[in-house]
């Protein structure tokens, strides 16, 4: 716009240097118009000069001066033929009579009376009379006459003259001038002297008093001048006007009128030419200022606003790629697309933490509901694989025995070993995350193989106060690593308090199931552990050995000492084998004066070793009641192991009580399942 505003001086100067040109063009064709009036005026000036020179040539010829008898003859007879030009030739007395004539003798009919004639008496030299229409022939004609002077110079005669002018024909040639120009003659009292062309016979007529020329050129001080008007014919023309005689009767003009449209034509086309080319100019300045707009802003703003209109509508990647272009708008787009980067970082961050939570809250509402651990290390893989993708992760947890962390669940490919002691973890060492950068000359847990170095972080999984085991995570890139340490930490307590709460309900759960009298784990709640336990060996493709024990000759004691005694019997055997068992191993009272004594991860061969030692503590013990000592007790062991003699837990159930059965036969002793198979089935056939 301001472009636009900034043209309009240069565009006003342009159209008023055409005006001006225009108005110049005008007068140049005014000033051509008077050049052929002048010049029209001055060739029928001439023809009047050679007329009147001619007829005083003719009134001074020797002949017709000296012979004034002869000299009506010789007008008559040779004049007619020696001065073709004069329509009219008369003699006169120096009294206005007219002597003899070759025409009209109307035409110079009371001449005497005249100012004219007595004008050339007077001056005794040629002169003209005013210009007068003949409306017999129709022609216009001016009285010439020169006085003929005798040998004395006194004035015989006045030799008339009539001059018909015509002849404009061959004045509009000469002036070059249109066919549809008009050459016209007119006097002061409105008389049309002669016309050219005259198609509707004007000439003679006083009409030119109608036209606005002849009162222009009347009231007009000037002798010639250059008028736009309005002509007797309805034609706007230009009139150029000249007099061409001023006498005190007469004036006589001579007009030229060309038509306004052919007299300006010149300049209507210049000025017609002048405003296409500014009017060219400027459309083409204007379409380049457009061009230039649209390249230089509407272009980028439109594209800006595009882009803004998209971001709007949810499409986070709308950019509008103008950061190269230096100027404002350039500017404006860089921070647009720099808003837009962090906007839309902003709002992915957003929705990963929004999907990170939603997964943990899924993960946790998931694993409430877990009945069982390996339940949860399931639940722990899924989740593992949707929170922390492509990235190799797993979970150990410690051993039962508290003495190492033990690989259960992994995803990916993890570098890491299946087991490993408390030591050789940093995040078990310190109890809290430890975080390797794999550029960093951290130290590195023994856990984790390397070379080559890679980023990883260990994650205990920390329940009241108790480490249940390490959440292991690694990825290529160190930067995602630290991002994904909060949710890896929320991954752990989850799982922790998940693992920590199903060991509290276990617990409970085994408080429930104890022996009232021994304190030992009930027969029940041995099974389900023995279910349980030999799940897990089948995976681990572990063993589980199960003793079982017998107290020899319980009745007898019973009987002996009574009842009460036999039961502080077993409480003392009970607390003997709490004491003798590890932490995961599971001491049950099976019924009666019967135990069971479970031993995971122990094959045949040990659990005997462990039987053989229960046996000797048992024998060795000191039983007393109420300070009275009730003398020496021994008990009979039978060993089976899983799978070796079962691939149920009721199979080696079995097998561990025909062991047991196969001791009884002589007490105090230990028997494998394996080793005296034959005789035990002896035994069991012969009973
Ligand atoms: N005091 C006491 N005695 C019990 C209890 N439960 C079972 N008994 C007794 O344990 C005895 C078991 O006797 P038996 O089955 O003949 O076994 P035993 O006398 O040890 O003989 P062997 O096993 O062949 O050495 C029975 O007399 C039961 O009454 C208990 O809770 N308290």
């Amino acid at each position: 716009m301001i472009f636009l505003l900034a043209l309009l001086p240069a565009l006003g100067l342009a159209i008023f240097n055409s005006h001006v040109q225009y108005e110049n063009q005008k007068a140049h064709s005014r000033e051509s118009a008077l050049r052929v009036v002048r010049l029209l005026k001055g060739a029928h000036t001439q023809i009047i000069d050679d007329a009147k020179s001619l007829v005083k040539s003719m009134a001074q010829f020797p002949p017709f001066r000296d012979q004034a008898a002869q000299r009506c003859n010789f007008l008559r007879k040779s004049f007619p033929q020696m001065f073709q030009r004069f329509s009219d030739i008369a003699l006169a007395a120096p009294d206005g009579n007219i002597l003899c004539s070759t025409g009209n003798i109307d035409r110079v009919a009371m001449l005497g009376s005249t100012p004219f004639f007595s004008e050339l008496l007077t001056r005794r030299d040629v002169g003209t009379g005013a210009y007068r229409f003949d409306p017999m022939l129709a022609s216009p004609y001016v009285l010439i006459g020169a006085p003929v002077l005798s040998r004395e110079n006194d004035v015989d005669a006045i030799l008339l003259a009539t001059l018909d002018f015509s002849a404009f024909e061959a004045l509009q040639l000469t002036a070059q001038l249109s066919s549809d120009s008009v050459i016209f003659v007119f006097d002061s009292s409105g008389l049309f002297l002669a016309r050219y062309p005259d198609p509707e016979g004007w000439e003679g007529t006083n009409r030119i008093t109608k036209a606005a020329i002849f009162h222009a050129v009347q009231s007009s001080l000037a002798d010639e001048g250059t008028l736009d008007l309005l002509g007797a014919d309805g034609v706007p023309r230009l009139f150029a006007y000249t007099k061409l005689r001023k006498a005190p009767g007469q004036t006589v003009y001579l007009a030229t009128g060309v038509p306004v449209a052919l007299a300006y034509a010149n300049a209507r086309q210049d000025i017609v030419a002048d405003l296409i080319t500014y009017g060219g100019l400027l459309l083409l300045v204007l379409l380049i200022a457009w061009a230039a707009v649209q390249a230089l802003v509407s272009r980028k703003l439109r594209r800006l606003v595009q882009s803004a209109g998209r971001l709007q509508a949810g499409e986070l990647g709308a950019r509008t790629g103008m950061q190269g272009a230096g100027d404002e708008i350039g500017k404006l787009a860089a921070a647009f697309d720099a808003m837009a980067d962090s906007m839309e970082s902003r709002i992915l961050e957003l929705q990963r933490h929004g999907n990170e939570m939603r997964d943990l809250k899924e993960m946790s509402d998931a694993m409430q509901v877990c009945a069982t651990q390996d339940e949860v290390l399931a639940i722990v893989r899924q989740f593992a694989l949707r929170l922390f993708p492509d990235q190799p992760g797993a979970l150990y947890l410690t051993h039962a025995s508290g003495d190492f962390f033990e690989l259960r669940t992994h995803w990916h490919e993890p570098v890491v070993n299946s087991e490993f002691l408390p030591q050789d973890c940093w995040a078990a060492r310190r109890g809290k995350v430890y975080r390797v950068d794999a550029a960093s000359n951290q130290p590195r847990c023994h856990h984790v193989h390397t070379p080559p170095p890679i980023n990883y972080m260990c994650v205990p999984l920390m329940a009241q106060g108790e480490m249940l085991g390490i959440l292991h995570l690694e990825n290529d890139q160190a930067a995602r690593l630290a991002d994904e340490q909060p949710v890896a930490m929320a991954f752990a307590e989850h799982t922790a308090l998940t693992l920590a709460n199903l060991r509290l309900r276990d617990k409970l759960h085994v408080q429930a199931m104890r022996d009232g009298l021994t304190g030992l784990l009930n027969r029940r709640f041995m099974e389900e552990s023995l279910l349980r336990e030999t799940r897990h060996a089948r995976r681990n493709h572990s063993q589980i050995a199960i003793i079982m024990i017998d107290i020899d000759h319980f009745k007898r004691f019973n009987d002996t000492f009574g009842h009460a005694a036999g039961d502080a019997l077993l409480r003392a055997i009970g607390k003997m084998l709490q004491e003798a068992m590890r932490g995961s191993d599971l001491a049950c009272r099976y019924g009666g004066e019967e135990f069971t004594v479970i031993l995971p991860g122990t094959p045949l061969q040990a659990a005997a070793t462990i039987a053989e030692k229960l046996r000797e503590s048992t024998q060795s013990m000191e039983v007393a009641m109420e300070g009275q000592a009730l003398g020496k007790i021994t008990i009979s062991l039978g060993v089976a192991c899983f799978p070796e003699h079962g691939d149920t837990y009721e199979a080696v159930l079995h097998a561990a009580d025909l062991a047991l059965m196969h001791a009884k036969q002589t007490r105090n002793r230990v028997v494998k399942y394996a080793q005296d198979e034959l005789e035990i089935r002896r035994q069991t056939q012969r009973r």
